[in-house]
Parts: C-alpha cells; structure tokens; sequence
C-alpha cells in the first residue's frame, strides 16, 4: 500500500492561549491547501484506489484535508495518534517567523532536534503505532492520504531510512511525502516534500515588497 502524508497548510501564529495552541490556516495556507486535491487524485487509477483521508486532530491539518476530501468524496477519519509533538503547548510559531523571531528554537530544530520539553521516544512510538495500525488495516492496492506535521512526517522517514536525528528534512506547507508498504514488510521512501504543486505559495518564495 501507498501512505501519502501531507503536511498541513500555512497556520496562523498563537503566542498566548490558556489552552494549547490550535491555529486556523492563514489566508495564504487556505490557498496552498486549495492545490492538494488535484495532486491527490492523481493516485488514484488502474487498480490503485484512494481508501481512506486521515488527518491529525490539530485544526491546520483537519482545514488542510477538507478540501481534499471533498473532491474524492470521502471522509476526514481523524486519528488522535497523527498529532504534532506541540498539540499540548500554548504556543504555535510558523516556522518561518521562529526564523526571525525564536532563532534558538528554529536552530534546535534546524539542526533535527525535538524541542526540550517534548518526551521524544513517546511521541516516536505514538506516531509509528498509528501508522502500523493504518497499514495493517489497507489493502495492498490501496492509498491512504494522511494529513499530518512536519514532525510526524519526519519521525516516519527516520524509522525507515534508519536516520539518526528525528527531524532531518525540511518538510514545506502542502508537501507530499510517499512511503510505499510491501506485503512482506519491506518499507520504501518513495518521495520526499514534492512542493512544486505550492512552490510559489511557499513563504520563502512570496514576492519581496
Ligand atoms: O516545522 C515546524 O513548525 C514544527 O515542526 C511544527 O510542526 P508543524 O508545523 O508541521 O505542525
């Protein structure tokens, strides 16, 4: 089977809440998320077919698949275990605002590292669990588009190319990653953060003023 993760589009930035921090998606993220379903369905056909959308339960990956989901006419399945390693913090920055404005945290984070205060082999075994559980449940002609983080997307690739840090790729709003599952267990990344779908939506390619 084929697992298409997608990250979620562009959210807003939430500094102080009582709770933790769920962002809508910006004005801009609305747009990116716009350019998935074309991208999406192109999976499907012959006798490959999109089974199932599942999306974290975070607000920017739900908004994110909505309109995916539409188009191919099948439910949001949220599933609890997909969340970001954040989803208790009362903060969420855009990355690309960490860059200007919370450069140790983007350094941190840069250099493929778990923020501190984040329990690291418990969100790996949440988060490869899930994914276990989502293949197990395909058949092998299936694809299941899986709205998620950078930092689920990124602890899934670690346990299959065997990497040693958790957050190695840079993984951009919108982009498609594929990892393929073999009947005989045999795991492959088949792509990495594909954006050209966004490219020009992406922060750091917007128009300079
Ligand atoms: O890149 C980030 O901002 C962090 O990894 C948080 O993950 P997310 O933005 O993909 O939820």
């Amino acid at each position: 089977m084929q697992l298409v993760l997608v990250r979620h589009a562009q959210p807003g930035r939430v500094l102080t809440t009582s709770g933790p921090a769920d962002p809508e998606l910006t004005e801009l993220g609305v747009e990116q998320a716009r350019r998935v379903p074309a991208v999406i369905a192109r999976f499907a056909g012959g006798e490959h077919r999109i089974a199932r959308v599942v999306s974290s339960p975070q607000r920017r990956a739900r908004d994110t698949a909505a309109p995916t989901a539409e188009k191919l006419g099948l439910p949001v399945e949220v599933l609890d275990g997909l969340a970001e390693y954040d989803r208790d913090l009362p903060a969420y920055i855009p990355i690309e605002d960490a860059k200007r404005d919370f450069r140790a945290t983007y350094d941190r984070i840069k250099a493929g590292h778990l923020p501190e205060q984040i329990d690291g082999p418990a969100f790996v075994a949440r988060v490869l669990g899930t994914i276990a559980d989502i293949v197990a449940a395909a058949e092998p002609a299936d694809t299941v588009v899986a709205f998620a983080h950078g930092g689920v997307i990124n602890v899934l690739l670690q346990d299959v190319l065997g990497l040693q840090r958790p957050l190695t790729f840079p993984i951009d709003y919108c982009s498609i990653t594929r990892v393929l599952f073999s009947r005989s267990g045999t795991r492959t990344a088949a792509t990495v953060n594909e954006n050209s779908h966004v490219w020009e939506l992406l922060p750091r390619n917007l128009p300079v003023d």
